[in-house]
């Protein structure tokens, strides 16, 4: 038997393959163009090209993501050993957790991409599709979920966040660290598996629009209630351990009641959200009691992710997010 892996390379756009400027619009490279030398090629390693996307990842949208997801899934089901995705970063952390969501990961799954565009001096994005390529050949990878790898770190989904504008090590895993990492070819993992899943019970195509309002200072009601009404849930990036001004926690017990879920994360990077420390308007105690949804150490947008491939597939917002202390798993 052959030990050579066979791994997909999916291209989707994003800086790491963005074509020299011409007047034009932006133009992306295929995946084609991704795809190392044989002689820049990690050894044992048999690449498979695909295109999926051709796009900034600013302009990715949920229905993208499903077209994304559903390339993966074929490839896996085509007996790839391993599926290496290429993304702009600036949405990089949402896809690989929307990956999560909606792939049986049954192989390793590694997102990457680049910080300077192939035409700059430096070009980071070579080193890492090469790392992810090592990565995504070492079956061990596989109970991890899908990862990013990046500057030669590897990242869980759930935890994985874009920490710098511009800098090459844009990425970081706040709250524990990379759980691994990439040298001479080799993957070496130093922390376990992240606890349970996220992939969802059952999945369909996006088809709920989810609001996202960040709180701050002086954010009151009026803002939730006009975001509120233009869609079927609202996440909210709140403060600390799951506040808002009172305003706003009243405007936001008002859009529960009548029927759109809404969910609170925190607009800190780390750290659980509460659920009986604080009292009155506003609190988390108060908003846990109002029946209001956390969602544990995740994102406000890997919230609203969850929030809305789960209503879409039929999930009840109570099932996405238990009532529990704990991190969402
Ligand atoms: N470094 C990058 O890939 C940024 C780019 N704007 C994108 O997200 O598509």
């Amino acid at each position: 038997m052959s030990s050579r892996r066979s791994i997909a390379l999916i291209a989707t756009g994003g800086t790491i393959s963005v074509a020299p400027p011409t007047a034009d619009a932006q133009r992306h490279d295929g995946a084609g163009a991704l795809t190392p030398h044989a002689d820049a090629s990690p050894e044992g390693i048999d690449v498979v090209p695909r295109d999926a996307l051709s796009s900034s990842s600013r302009r990715m949208t949920p229905g993208d993501l499903w077209t994304l997801a559903t390339a993966v899934t074929e490839e896996i089901a085509h007996g790839r050993d391993g599926v290496v995705v290429t993304h702009g970063t600036d949405t990089l952390e949402e896809t690989v957790y929307a990956l999560g969501l909606l792939v049986d990961t049954r192989v390793p799954v590694v997102l990457t991409g680049a910080m300077r565009s192939p035409h700059l001096a430096g070009p980071d994005g070579p080193a890492n599709v090469r790392a992810a390529l090592v990565a995504a050949a070492d079956p061990a990878l596989a109970r991890y979920g899908p990862t990013v790898v990046f500057q030669d770190e590897v990242h869980v989904a759930r935890l994985v966040t874009k920490l710098h504008s511009t800098r090459v090590a844009a990425f970081g895993s706040p709250a524990a660290g990379p759980v691994g990492f990439v040298a001479e070819d080799r993957l070496e993992l130093l922390l376990g598996p992240p606890p349970g899943t996220d992939l969802l019970a059952r999945t369909g195509p996006p088809r709920t629009r989810v609001g996202l309002l960040h709180a701050a200072t002086g954010i009151d009601g009026s803002a939730a209630g006009t975001i509120a009404s233009d869609v079927d849930a609202l996440v909210v990036a709140a403060l600390g351990a799951g506040h808002v001004s009172p305003s706003l926690g009243e405007a936001l017990v008002r859009i529960a009641d009548a029927g759109k879920p809404v969910v609170i994360t925190s607009r800190c990077p780390d750290g659980a959200l509460l659920s009986h420390t604080y009292g009155g308007a506003g609190s988390e105690t108060e908003l846990r009691r109002a029946g209001l949804h956390f969602a544990g150490m995740l994102s406000a947008p890997k919230a609203r992710l969850r929030t809305l491939f789960g209503l879409s597939a039929g999930i009840p917002a109570g099932d996405l997010f238990p009532a529990s202390a704990r991190p969402a798993r």
